[in-house]
């Protein structure tokens, strides 16, 4: 019996074999979104995973949300925030508390979770060494420009920084916040950063977790989940999409159409679901491919 369990562990690391030959000094990018990142366990989890990427000869590089933590400390702080077209409408007021929780709360947490299992992770802000540059966005309800305040679109990225920590074997962990030739800090939806970073870095994976299974095929209805489709597939798509997806599967898009190999959307609640989908011959969530 015991024998039995050895067996199946060891089969289950040699599937890994072919995976980690193909992947081995491979640039990942990781998005890590606000609701995957609520639960303590799945946190410490999704550490343990980026170290492992480290550990196993990839270069994991992760770019992080925090959505319900900025809205959770507006609302403490009683500034009231709203979202148009899925973009958090931003007053420079409510532009400092999104740079304090971003880069000093859930970047912290993060390097943090990271840290525990060497001297690896190190907290970067998009507004960090150019690295992020961005201008005013506006948002497009009905066809019209809409004024969304200290949004920002990327325009820029200058990539030196993160090499040079993943020369140095280091993990850099990324806030979404950009800084303007305009001397303005701008509040940049982090999975659109992470697509920005995945192409400047020539990326060979985007890894988007999210707290669904993936791309439903006829959402609100979530018995079909989308296993692979193209970049044309999913351009036909997009006008049909609503909500939280649409940043996130324009940024699979522009990943994949940036020269991005690979894009996933993956289901952050399910414990290791990163290893699950790039050591396993299985795969899981939705998978985009030029
Ligand atoms: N076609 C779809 N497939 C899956 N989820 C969808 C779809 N359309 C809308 N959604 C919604 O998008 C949400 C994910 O976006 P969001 O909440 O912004 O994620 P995160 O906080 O991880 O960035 C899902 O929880 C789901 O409610
Ligand atoms: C412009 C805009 O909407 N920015 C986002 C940035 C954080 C983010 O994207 O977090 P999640 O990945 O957790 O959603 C915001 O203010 O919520």
């Amino acid at each position: 019996m015991r024998l039995t369990t050895a067996h199946t562990k060891a089969e289950a690391l040699i599937e890994a074999l072919p995976w980690l030959t193909r992947f081995h000094g491979a640039t990942v990018v990781i998005k890590y979104g606000g609701n995957a990142m609520t639960d303590e366990a799945l946190k410490s989890g999704f550490a343990e995973d980026v170290v492992f990427l480290r550990h196993a000869g990839l270069r994991p590089v992760v770019v992080h949300g925090g959505g319900p933590q900025i809205s959770s400390a507006l609302d403490k702080l009683g500034i009231e925030s709203t979202f148009t077209a899925g973009l958090r409408v931003t007053t420079p007021e409510a532009m400092q508390v999104v740079r304090m929780v971003l880069v000093g709360q859930v970047n912290r947490d993060i390097v943090g979770l990271v840290n525990r299992h060497g001297p690896f992770a190190v907290g970067l802000s998009g507004e960090d060494a150019h690295l992020f540059t961005a201008v005013r966005k506006h948002a497009v309800v009905d066809g019209e420009p809409v004024d969304i305040g200290q949004v920002g679109e990327i325009i820029k990225v200058e990539p030196g920084a993160v090499g040079a920590l993943l020369d140095d074997g280091r993990i850099p962990i990324v806030s979404s916040v950009a800084r303007g030739d305009d001397g303005e800090i701008y509040n940049v939806n982090a999975d659109t950063a992470a697509a920005a970073l995945a192409v400047a870095l020539q990326a060979r994976k985007l890894i988007v977790l999210t707290d669904v299974e993936g791309l439903y095929a006829n959402w609100p209805d979530d018995t079909d989940v989308i296993d692979e489709l193209s970049a044309d597939e999913l351009a036909t798509m997009m006008p049909t999409l609503s909500s939280g997806m649409v940043p996130k599967m324009e940024a699979c898009l522009t990943a994949v159409q940036g020269g991005v190999p690979r894009a996933h959307v993956l289901d952050g609640r399910v414990p290791h679901s990163m290893l699950l989908e790039i050591f396993t011959n299985e795969g899981i969530g939705t998978m985009v491919m030029p």
